[in-house]
Parts: structure tokens; C-alpha cells; sequence
């Protein structure tokens, strides 16, 4: 599902790329990536979801060499593959819940399917929100409608960036919880950037890519 080979990336401004260890993600599998803060984490996420293009190395997702996409293809078939669930929740605070959700179509160039989104918001616990506005959620509500966004489109890979940092105990059981059966349900591969310790605690069975310290790397 996820195979890649020889990655490197180096940010503008840095003389020495980030460097990656080769992975080998089966369908369905779930992975932690995990190191230091700078390791690269949040890197590897954007060059695997296509958002950063690699310096060298090949990338190879759901069967899609990245590097045979570019542009509109790209986001295309990166609305349509990868769900993401940021750090940060980015909702239009203008437009309604389920309206932030139906954008997910637009970006895959696909039709608006209503009865989709309510389903999907339904599955996680929330369905009484498509019509609130962002501000409007609170901070765990908004953690499920970032979920439901990233899976509605019935995502290959969902991949989601310190899922559990700044959540206590309950919250983070219920987050990771909330993240594999949203995977499960959609049949994808799950990738979770973390440096939190009660993630691998919590999810025993996924496989763990661990980066080392950059040396010299300003954090
Ligand atoms: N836009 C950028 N421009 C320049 N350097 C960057 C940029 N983004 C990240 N870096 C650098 O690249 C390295 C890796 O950053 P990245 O955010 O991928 O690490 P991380 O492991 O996710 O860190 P954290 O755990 O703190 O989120 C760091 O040295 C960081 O300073």
C-alpha cells in the first residue's frame, strides 16, 4: 500500500536533506511513525499524501507511483486516496459543518453526496453538527468532524499528524479508538505521526518506523 524507497527531502534553506528509511505498509496495516521532534515526521506525511515532492527516492501509494502526477492529477487523486487529519483543524468559519465536508468533493472533482456526509458524521458520534459553524465545536466535537473529513471520500490511507498531543488520557484512548475503526471502516491503512508513548501502548499491534535525531538539525 505504502512502499518507498531511498527518500530524501530538504527544506528551502537547508543544505542536508532529511533522509528516510525505506517502508513496506500492507493494506490495512497501521504504522506509527515516530522520533524526535525535527526527525521528520510531519515531512515524511506530506512527501507519502503527495503535498511535498522528493529531492530523490520513489514513493508508490494504493498502487500510484507519485511522481507520474503532477498538479490537478495530484490533488485529484490526493483528495480522493489520502485522508488527512492535521494538527490543526482547518474549517472554513463562514460555512457550516457539513458544507466544510462537502469541499472534500470538490477537491476530488467528484458530485456532493449529502447523504455521505450525514452517514459519515453519524458513524462518528456527531451527526447532530453538520449545521453548527466551527466556532461553534468544541475542542473534542472538532477533533471527530477533522476525522469524518478525511474519511468521507473512502480514503486508501489515512494518515493523521500527533493525534493525541495535548488530549488527557480518555480523549487520546478516544481519539486513537475513534482513528482505527474510522480506518477499518473505510478498509485503509493507517499512519499516525506521534512522539506520544501512550500511542504505542494503546495500538500494540501496528508496525513502528522509528526516525533518528537529525544531527544539527534546528528544532
Ligand atoms: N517549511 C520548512 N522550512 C524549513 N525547514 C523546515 C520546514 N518544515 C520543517 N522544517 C525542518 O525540517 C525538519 C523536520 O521537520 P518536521 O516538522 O518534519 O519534523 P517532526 O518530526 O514532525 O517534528 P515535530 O515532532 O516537532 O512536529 C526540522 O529540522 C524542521 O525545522
Amino acid at each position: 500500500m505504502i512502499r518507498t524507497r531511498g527518500l530524501a527531502y530538504a527544506h528551502a534553506g537547508r543544505s542536508v536533506p532529511l533522509r528516510f528509511p525505506d517502508v513496506d505498509l500492507s493494506m490495512g496495516q497501521t504504522l506509527l511513525l515516530r522520533g524526535p521532534s525535527g526527525s521528520g515526521k510531519s515531512t515524511w506525511l506530506a512527501l507519502v499524501a503527495g503535498l511535498r515532492t522528493p529531492q530523490a527516492g520513489q514513493i508508490t501509494v494504493a498502487g500510484q507511483d507519485l511522481a507520474a502526477l503532477r498538479g490537478a492529477a495530484l490533488d485529484r487523486w490526493r483528495a480522493a486516496t489520502v485522508g488527512i487529519v492535521p494538527q490543526r483543524l482547518h474549517l472554513s468559519a463562514a460555512l457550516t459543518v457539513a458544507d466544510n465536508l462537502a469541499l472534500a468533493y470538490l477537491a476530488a472533482g467528484r458530485p456532493r453526496d449529502n447523504a455521505a456526509i450525514h452517514r459519515t458524521l453519524d458513524a462518528l458520534g456527531v451527526a447532530a453538527l453538520g449545521t453548527r459553524l466551527p466556532h461553534q465545536l468544541s475542542g473534542g466535537q472538532a477533533q471527530r468532524v477533522a476525522v469524518a473529513r478525511a474519511v468521507l471520500l473512502g480514503p486508501s490511507l489515512l494518515v493523521a499528524d500527533e493525534p493525541t498531543a495535548s488530549l488527557d488520557d480518555a480523549a487520546a484512548q478516544d481519539t486513537l479508538a475513534l482513528l482505527e475503526r474510522s480506518a477499518s471502516l473505510a478498509g485503509a491503512s493507517l499512519v499516525i505521526a506521534t512522539h506520544d508513548t501512550r500511542v504505542a501502548t494503546a495500538l500494540p499491534s501496528a508496525a513502528t518506523l522509528v526516525l533518528p535525531t537529525v544531527q544539527g538539525a534546528a528544532v
